[in-house]
């Protein structure tokens, strides 16, 4: 699938980096790789990661025989990058964007193409090869250009096609959810500690129950409010906490937050904040 392509990853930081790792030796060689960053310690670290791509600064000289460019630097960061790109990129490369919120009929205009364009929308566990991943086609991408974008993005987690406009919503669930759930991991650390757990312990604790809990719904395929009935007995100790998470609405919080960070999608669309 990906014999005859070459792949440039423009800002490669956290996101940009997550797939490098996934994709290099297994879908693509080191040497049909490209990756750009604009400062010179990000560009040495790149060089000590990943010693066998091609590191440079040079957005433009990237994508010259790019066949697959991944733009991957911060929404706010995309002008710069846009405008050293315009004049070079090849008419029939397929552009990937993660960025945040931006449609696919706003990186054409500002690209000034009709390139085909895949929007994805990762997440930071990819890093450890347990990302998961939203994809929707702009208009001029077809089925063979989101199934590749999508193998590349399997190589790092989980993925799902969606329609365009369901973006937002997947970047206010898993794009940003890592966050919540880290949060919760803290919580639950400290909620230990009060309880006069040492921190370690605390720590190791909430972090596997998390990772357990997750992994029991994924693999049992039970909703996880039958799953959640097999830990509360009759006047236990785990009804008496349920009882106080719901009194303290924590069901509401979690559908305001993703319902916030929806709109805070909606909003990059049409502003460079
Ligand atoms: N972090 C997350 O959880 C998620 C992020 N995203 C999206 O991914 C994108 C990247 O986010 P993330 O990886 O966290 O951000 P990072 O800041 O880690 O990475 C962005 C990189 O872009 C580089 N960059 C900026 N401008 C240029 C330029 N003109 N030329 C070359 N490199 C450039 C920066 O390099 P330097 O540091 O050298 O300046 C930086 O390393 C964003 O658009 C975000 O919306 C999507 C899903 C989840
Ligand atoms: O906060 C952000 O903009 C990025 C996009 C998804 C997760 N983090």
């Amino acid at each position: 699938m990906f014999n005859d392509h070459t792949l440039a990853i423009l800002g490669a930081g956290s996101i940009g980096q997550a797939l490098l790792g996934g994709l290099i030796g297994d879908l693509l060689p080191p040497e049909r790789i490209i990756a750009t960053r604009r400062s010179e310690a990000g560009q040495a670290a790149l060089r000590d990661a990943y010693p066998d791509i091609q590191v440079t600064d040079d957005n433009a000289a990237a994508v010259a025989d790019a066949t697959i460019v991944l733009i991957a630097c911060k929404p706010y960061q995309r002008t710069a990058l846009f405008d050293a790109i315009r004049p070079v990129l090849n008419n029939d490369a397929l552009v990937i964007s993660v960025l945040a919120g931006i449609h696919s009929d706003t990186l054409a205009r500002e690209l000034d193409s009709t390139n085909p364009i895949v929007r994805a929308m990762p997440n930071t566990p990819a890093l450890v090869d347990a990302g998961a991943t939203a994809l929707a086609a702009g208009t001029t991408a077809t089925q063979t250009h989101l199934d590749l974008a999508t193998a590349m993005f399997e190589a790092v987690g989980t993925a799902e096609v969606v329609s365009e406009k369901q973006m937002d919503a997947v970047t206010g669930l898993s794009g940003s959810g890592p966050a919540y759930v880290f949060m919760f991991i803290e919580a639950l650390t400290d909620a230990g500690v009060r309880q006069g757990l040492p921190r370690d312990v605390a720590a190791r604790l909430s972090t596997q129950t998390v990772f357990g809990a997750a992994k029991l719904t994924r693999d049992s395929g039970e909703h996880p409010a039958i799953l959640r009935d097999g830990v509360t007995t009759p006047g236990g100790t785990a009804i008496a906490a349920v009882s106080e998470l719901e009194a303290h609405g924590l069901r509401t919080m979690i559908i305001n937050a993703v319902e916030t960070a929806t709109r805070r999608s909606r909003e990059l669309n049409e502003s460079d904040e």
